[in-house]
């Protein structure tokens, strides 16, 4: 903070509100292909998803994953049935040691290196051509809203007093909880039940509807059982009732449609939804209009101020790191090449990191079955899977949403590693590659991801061995010498 210096004006291309996944994105490009670039960031570089997002809670997933080896070695005839010993505050310091490897990357010393000017600053409109930031007065042709999303903390009396974990403070704790109730049954609560059950909390989660409402119902029921069979206590379609501060921590109540439940637990971790961040930023100054879900945006990620652009978390749409990125290039096309780029999600990938992953691309079979009327269905268990059975990995499947031609609509699988076997699916709808393309690549053995060219073969099946090919090799089995 640079305070009672006197206003200092600057100009430039472009002007960037937020370095996190999607203005640094934006500012990267936009500097490499010679534009002068003004990037605010009032905290940390790199926003949610190095600081208090994806990087975090995957690193205390993987220690996560190291402590489950421990319990679920016996299954190979491997060690003893007992608990691994888990030390927080190195789980803590292994956390950090991972953004901090990571951080420089997306440092202020990395994007000075690439001529940008860093600001760390507040940024707040001052007319719908200019913005204050510190003592600076900065005008520029083109600005970026990329200011992100936090936590809601949801409108239970008493639940905001408590002053509950979210994700900006859940990846500090240098102790272990010794009962985390999670309120909020999306990928951040369920990520980090099963994390820290793993390492050996007692965990209950409660969620006012079902858990992981997005995706595929098959795989919501196989995640609900492993989740409980590691015991994990879900409430779903239940309400979280007077928390309050007791003797062991909280205490609160959960209500289902049938039976109330009295709960004790040491930690509250809030994971409710997102809401963005759009407020003191002199908005309706720069005529920028919002709502409830963030910033409106037309197809080109322009704002109701067409020179200002809004990207990622704040523009009200999907909110994955992948997306920020995604959205920088739809930037870059538009406000640097001219092109009228628009966004396209039919190919959105993503991921829950649990295990297994859950990983999906394109329409639900429920979505598609909306959009389209009839659909085709191909579904493979990984119990068909020899790597899957070598690894004792058997509970996942994989299903594809083909129109009645084959065209891929829509992929979902759950396994280990689904995240990384999902990209093929996201390239096939976003490449319009042929499914027989899937059917007919020579898949290594023995992989998980031999499960793609399985199912995709199995769309074939039918035909390949119906009556008209049995009378053609018939036919050609009686002219072969
Ligand atoms: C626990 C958790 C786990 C996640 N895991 C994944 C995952 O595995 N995969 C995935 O794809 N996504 C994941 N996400 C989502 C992902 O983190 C976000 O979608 C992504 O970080 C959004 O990037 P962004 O640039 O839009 O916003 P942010 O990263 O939030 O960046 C916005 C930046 O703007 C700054 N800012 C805000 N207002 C101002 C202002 N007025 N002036 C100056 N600066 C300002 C903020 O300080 C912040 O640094 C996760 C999120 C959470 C919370
Ligand atoms: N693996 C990933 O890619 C990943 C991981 C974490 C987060 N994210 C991103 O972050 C976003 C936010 O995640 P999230 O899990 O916070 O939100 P979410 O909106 O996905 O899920 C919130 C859940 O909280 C429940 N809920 C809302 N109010 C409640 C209340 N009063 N009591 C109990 N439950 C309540 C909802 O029913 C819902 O199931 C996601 O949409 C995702 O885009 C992605």
């Amino acid at each position: 903070m640079q305070a009672n210096l006197p206003p200092e004006s600057l100009s430039c291309d472009v002007c960037i509100i937020g370095g996190g996944s999607a203005g640094l994105s934006a500012a990267a490009g936009a500097a490499q292909l010679g534009a002068r670039v003004v990037l605010i960031e009032r905290g940390a570089m790199g926003g949610d998803c190095l600081n208090t997002g994806c990087v975090p809670s995957k690193s205390l997933i993987a220690a996560a994953h190291a402590a489950h080896v421990f319990t679920s070695a016996m299954a190979f005839g491997v060690g003893e049935a007992i608990a691994p010993k888990i030390d927080f505050e190195a789980v803590h310091r292994h956390i950090h040691q991972v953004i901090g490897a990571i951080a420089p990357h997306d440092s202020v010393e990395r994007f000075e290196g690439l001529g940008i000017k860093v600001i760390k600053e507040t940024a707040r409109f001052i007319s719908p051509a200019e913005l204050a930031a510190g003592h600076y007065r900065i005008t520029a042709r083109r600005f970026v809203i990329a200011t992100g999303s936090r936590a809601v903390v949801p409108p239970v009396p008493g639940l905001g007093e408590l002053g509950p974990l979210t994700n900006e403070s859940v990846f500090d704790l240098i102790e272990r909880p010794d009962h985390l109730l999670i309120v909020g049954g999306g990928p951040i609560g369920l990520e980090m039940a099963q994390a820290f059950r793993r390492l050996g909390s007692d965990v209950t989660m409660v969620d006012v509807a079902g858990i992981l409402p997005r995706d595929e119902p098959e795989a919501v029921e196989l995640i609900r059982g492993a989740l409980h069979d590691e015991g994990i206590v879900l409430y779903e379609h239940a309400k979280l009732i007077d928390p309050k501060k007791g003797e062991m921590g909280v205490s609160a109540t959960i209500e289902t449609a049938t039976d109330r439940y009295e709960i004790t637990a040491s930690h509250v971790l809030v994971a409710a939804g997102r809401k963005a961040n759009v407020e003191d930023m002199g908005l309706e100054l720069a005529g920028v209009k919002f709502g409830p879900k963030g910033i409106e945006v037309d197809g080109r990620l322009r704002t109701s101020n067409p020179r200002i652009f809004a990207l990622g978390d704040v523009a009200g749409g999907p909110q994955f790191t992948h997306i920020a990125g995604y959205h920088a290039g739809i930037f870059i096309r538009n406000a640097m090449f001219g092109l009228p780029a628009k966004v396209d999600y039919s190919a959105l990938p993503w991921v829950t990191y649990l295990d297994p992953e859950v990983a999906h691309v394109g329409l639900t079979e429920a979505e598609a079955r909306k959009a389209q009327g009839e659909v085709v269905v191909v579904v493979e268990h990984m119990e068909e899977n020899d790597r899957a059975q070598a690894e004792r990995r058997t509970e996942g499947f994989i299903k594809l949403i083909l129109t009645s031609k084959g065209k891929v609509l829509g992929v979902t699988i759950v396994a280990p590693h689904a995240g990384e076997m999902i990209s093929l699916w996201g390239l096939v709808i976003s490449g319009k590659v042929k499914l027989s393309a899937v059917a007919s690549m020579v898949a290594p053995y023995p992989t998980l991801a031999e499960i793609s060219k399985r199912a995709a073969s199995a769309y074939f099946k039918p035909k390949l061995f119906g009556r008209l090919p049995k009378a053609w090799v018939g036919l050609v089995q009686k002219i072969l010498p």
